[in-house]
């Protein structure tokens, strides 16, 4: 079960009170303020808008968040564009207008530059952006951009705009030839936000157009600049291909198109056959490896949220590519994680301090690569039919080592058993319930591909990966069991299904 962003409150535990270091969604714009949230956290939302108005402001000096990197782009255009300022068509106000009566952030739009990120992408003359700082290799910001000196300034944003972007801006005369005018027949793929329509450009590359449909028209923004703001700095042959987008009737992101559509659809679906053995361990090693480049190789620590076997996209070759990012954060090196207050993700593949205490972090993700794992080994949904949790099925099979007894039937005996044992291993401790003892995503790596010749036991990398955050000896202090875990995700799935 998928919940939607805005339809469930995460119930508060306090955590101010524990003492963890909170921090409001400076970093997801998807978190508007929630019509439908408790009176506990109505009463605070004044507050805690004014903060959201605060961080975005921050969040535009900084020219390595998604905010700051459009929002920088945006001032260079207008610099560059002044002499023509006075010909420009009105802002795209449609697109940008806010029904909200809160006066700050009504002003803080009209001097916001998303409206003029909107004219740009309309603009019919500017076909390539040139906005997006390089992927790698790019001038160190943060470093130089301390200096107060314009000029300077001025120079690094030079060496911004001079990267150029293969992002493409697509009319909607183009995506509307591509998809045959959304025919029906066209549709791939259907998610919490949108449609997925298969098209192909005059120039036969075949993509993929996700056309958001689902929220009103702010909603709808605030999903897609959520997404463009993450997807435009992601380049790793394990993350779906971005090519560009398009704004004219409606909100579209355009990838090129996997083939073989999601892992979800294949191992659940009528062609599971297809995932073999070899093909299965594959995904796993690149998804990991995917996951481990937007943990640990980024510009910025990017946290996913919302890892599952639908979000991963397959190549003609089974190569795995980590795609949806409409939940993704950014995460400051110096925050050791987020704390969320409302229920983003995908049931079956929350971690239990994500329950807890809405904390968001790399090992959250570990926990749903976990999740992951055991769909790929079992065959078996995260959570079936009658709403049985996959973790709590395998963990005693895991934890007695009764491998034969969760291997996916239908592989019959035809799978590697080291292979095998690597990735049960690997999840037992990507399950764990102390996120402490949980494995970060480059040992994860090493774990499956057995670096070394060693397949470590659980025990043995137990001793290995113990690095002790606040956060996590928050969480190892409370005892957790699978009746808890049980309890909790009850709780949740009857607030998300009340509201
Ligand atoms: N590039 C692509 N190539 C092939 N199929 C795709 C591609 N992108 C998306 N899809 C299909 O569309 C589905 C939905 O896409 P996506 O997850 O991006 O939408 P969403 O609305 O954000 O979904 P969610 O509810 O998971 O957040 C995917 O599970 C996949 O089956």
């Amino acid at each position: 079960m998928k919940l939607s962003p805005l339809c469930c409150a995460l119930p508060m535990y306090n955590v101010k009170d524990s003492g963890i270091a909170t921090e409001e969604d400076s970093l997801d714009i998807n978190h508007t303020t929630n019509t439908q949230q408790p009176n506990a956290l109505r009463m605070n939302s004044a507050s805690a808008h004014d903060l959201r108005c605060l961080e975005v402001e921050k969040e535009k000096q900084d020219p390595r968040s998604p905010r700051g990197a459009l929002e920088a782009c945006l001032t260079q255009s207008s610099i560059s564009s002044s002499s023509s300022s006075i010909d420009d068509p009105p802002l795209n106000r449609e697109a940008i207008e806010d029904t909200d009566a809160d006066a700050q952030c009504k002003n803080h739009r009209a001097s916001s530059n998303w409206g003029k990120f909107f004219k740009l992408w309309k603009r019919k003359s500017i076909k390539r952006l040139s906005s997006f700082p390089p992927l790698s290799g790019a001038p160190s910001i943060s470093k130089r951009n301390k200096s107060a000196d314009p000029h300077i300034n001025g120079l690094i944003l030079h060496d911004i705009y001079d990267f150029q972007s293969s992002l493409h801006n697509f009319s909607i005369t183009d995506i509307e030839m591509a998809t045959d005018h959304f025919n029906p027949e066209n549709i791939i793929g259907r998610g919490g936000y949108a449609e997925v329509y298969q098209g192909i450009l005059p120039e036969g590359k075949l993509i993929a157009v996700k056309r958001l449909t689902k929220g009103t028209p702010d909603e709808q923004t605030a999903e897609f600049l959520s997404e463009l703001g993450i997807i435009a700095h992601v380049d790793h042959p394990n993350t779906a291909k971005f090519i560009g987008c398009c704004i004219e009737g409606g909100m579209h992101l355009v990838f090129r198109l996997s083939p073989l559509g999601s892992l979800g659809s294949l191992l659940h679906g009528r062609s599971k056959d297809k995932l073999t053995w070899s093909r299965r361990y594959k995904v796993a090693l690149g998804t990991a490896d995917g996951l481990m480049y937007l943990h640990e190789s980024c510009q910025r620590r990017i946290i996913h949220r919302d890892i599952k076997a639908d979000n991963i996209l397959l190549t003609e070759d089974f190569q795995p590519q980590i795609c949806d990012f409409g939940l993704a954060i950014w995460l400051p090196k110096q925050l050791m994680h987020h704390n969320v207050s409302k229920f983003e993700g995908t049931f079956g593949y929350f971690a239990p301090e994500y329950f807890m205490h809405g904390i968001v972090d790399e090992k959250t993700d570990v926990f749903a690569f976990g999740v992951l794992l055991l769909e790929l080994i079992t065959g078996h949904r995260a959570l079936d039919e009658s709403q049985q949790s996959l973790v709590l099925w395998a963990k005693p099979l895991l934890d007695k080592k009764a491998i034969r007894e969760l291997v996916d039937p239908s592989l019959g005996d035809e799978y590697n058993r080291e292979e095998l044992s690597r990735l049960t291993s690997t999840a037992s401790l990507c399950i764990e319930q102390s996120s402490l003892l949980r494995p970060k995503m480059s040992q994860v790596v090493e774990l499956l591909i057995g670096k070394d010749g060693v397949v470590m036991s659980p025990r043995e990398a137990k001793r290995k990966i113990l690095q002790r955050t606040y956060s996590e000896e928050l969480l190892d202090s409370v005892e957790y069991n699978s009746t808890k875990y049980l309890r909790d995700l009850d709780r949740i799935r009857e607030i998300a299904l009340a509201s």
